[in-house]
């Protein structure tokens, strides 16, 4: 790992130090961070927190004469570094770049002006962006800053309902960044709260009883819809890159190194606040790659891939219960931390964002088109499901990334909620015959069943060994 990292570093000519000041070369990043949020959208949710860009004008407020009896959140951790199998590749592309021997011209002639990589220490891969580990210090985007946020946010939204509830468990998968996350958020609640912080262990061994399913499912295969991921056009990568090597006579750069470039934007969006690479690409490259992220993300992890209904209702089920115990129940506040694919797998199996036309990978459907990934799951998701109770019925609706997305099948309660009988009706066909364990076939990697940790969290202490991953 050693020889490893230090063989990355000096492919990459990387700098150890980073500067909590603003050196010279960042002056120009004060006038310019704020000017790329209209392409946060196009990024495939790797780059910074946008609300659900379509709200349908619904409040998410609760409805005047309603009062909330329970509120559960599943959130994705914030803002971050690219994974280690992302920075390598990245690296890759930025090597070749750092080696041309001429200037650039065109869109690239920001790297003779003083460029440093955005990936300045190899320790910072998988973690949270923090203003610590940040490129400079006025980057506004950092994981930590997202998280600190969205707890004032929550507190202000929920004020009333929380004046009564203080006390209760936070739960978050064992990976590091997760961990982090959903420790900022409490740290930003302030010592008025008494938090219990749950590690749940998203070893595949914890089998069921974890709220990362993806990691203890050995029947999920990536590839099982290879043929149709596979037959997106790439005219719009190579388009890039022949642009890239016109511009700059000797620069080789292939179709894998225009992907990279992509991610590049996104991530160091994360860790500076602004990228100049972001700027080589047209609208309609941005939405070809988009549109890219779609289709892999609905055939590997969502309605394209029958598998994940029942990855899906581990959490969904769960959920459920949680919500039909909310009487008896001390806790009334349930927040979790996770990752992408499991928001992703439990929105399919709610099946919010499902209009059960299949994504077609030879056209980009416009008119069509509800399942746009980034939207829903960009860094620092948030899910929330509100019960409340309206003159002696109880109402259930989801609030995605500050808009409320009614059921399009239930939706006549106040606020465009769903009568609780209804929706447990609606959530029993969702997750009728759909068994996790067994889809997955867990049993080659745990004997664990059942998904308990919300229910004995207060006697089993979850204290998973965190993970950099
Ligand atoms: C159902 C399912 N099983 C396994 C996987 C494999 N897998 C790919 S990414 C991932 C979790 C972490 O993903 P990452 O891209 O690092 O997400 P982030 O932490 O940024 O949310 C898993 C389990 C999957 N995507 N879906």
């Amino acid at each position: 790992m050693w020889l490893e990292n230090n063989m990355l570093m000096a492919l990459a000519g990387l700098y150890t130090a980073h500067a909590l000041s603003i050196p010279k070369k960042y002056k120009a990043d004060v006038k310019n961070i704020g000017t790329q949020e209209h392409i946060f959208p196009y990024l495939a949710g790797s780059g910074p927190y946008f609300s659900y860009p379509n709200d349908y004008g619904i409040s998410a407020d609760t409805p005047s004469g309603c009062e909330i009896s329970q509120i559960q959140l599943l959130a994705r951790h914030g803002e971050r570094y690219p994974s280690k199998s992302k920075g390598k590749k990245l690296l890759k592309t930025w090597n070749t770049l750092q080696h041309f021997p001429y200037q650039f011209n065109g869109s690239l002639s920001f790297i003779d002006d003083d460029y440093e990589f955005f990936i300045q220490d190899l320790d910072n891969l998988e973690m949270e962006t923090t203003t610590e580990n940040s490129v400079n210090a006025i980057n506004p985007y950092t994981g930590e800053m997202d998280a600190k946020k969205h707890a004032q946010e929550f507190l202000a939204q929920y004020a009333d309902f929380l004046e009564d509830n203080r006390e209760f468990a936070v739960f978050a998968a064992s990976s590091q960044r997760v961990h982090d996350t959903a420790q900022f958020f409490i740290d930003s609640l302030g010592d008025k709260f008494n938090i219990s912080l749950q590690v749940v262990s998203e070893e595949p061994s914890a089998g069921a009883n974890t709220l990362s399913p993806g990691y203890s499912c050995p029947a999920w295969n990536p590839d099982e819809y290879e043929d149709i991921i596979g037959s997106y056009s790439t005219t719009y990568l190579k388009a890039i890159a022949e642009r890239l090597n016109r511009e700059n006579s000797g620069l080789n750069l292939t179709v894998t190194d225009a992907y990279n470039l992509f991610d590049w934007c996104a991530f160091e969006l994360n860790a500076r606040g602004y990228s100049e690479i972001c700027d080589v690409f047209s609208p309609e490259e941005l939405i070809h790659y988009s549109y890219y992220d779609d289709l892999t993300a609905y055939y590997e992890d969502g309605p394209g891939y029958p598998l994940i209904q029942a990855v899906g209702a581990l959490y969904f089920n769960a959920s459920i219960k949680l919500l039909q115990q909310s009487e008896q129940l001390d806790q009334k506040v349930w927040l979790s931390f996770t990752h992408d694919t499991d928001i992703l797998n439990y929105l399919t199996t709610v099946g919010l964002f499902d209009d059960e036309k299949k994504l077609d990978p030879s056209y980009i459907p416009f008119r069509n088109h509800v399942f746009h990934k980034s939207w829903f799951i960009p860094q620092g998701a948030r899910v929330y499901t509100q019960k409340y109770r309206c003159s002696n019925e109880s109402y259930i609706r989801y609030v995605v990334n500050d808009a409320v997305i009614p059921l399009e099948n239930c939706s006549d309660g106040p606020g465009f909620s769903c009568e609780a009988n209804k929706f447990y009706k609606y959530a029993e066909n969702r997750t009728a015959n759909q068994d996790f364990y067994q889809s997955c076939n867990v049993s080659s990697v745990s004997n664990i069943t059942e998904l308990t940790f919300f229910w004995d969290w207060n006697t089993t202490h979850y204290n998973a060994t965190l993970l950099k991953e």
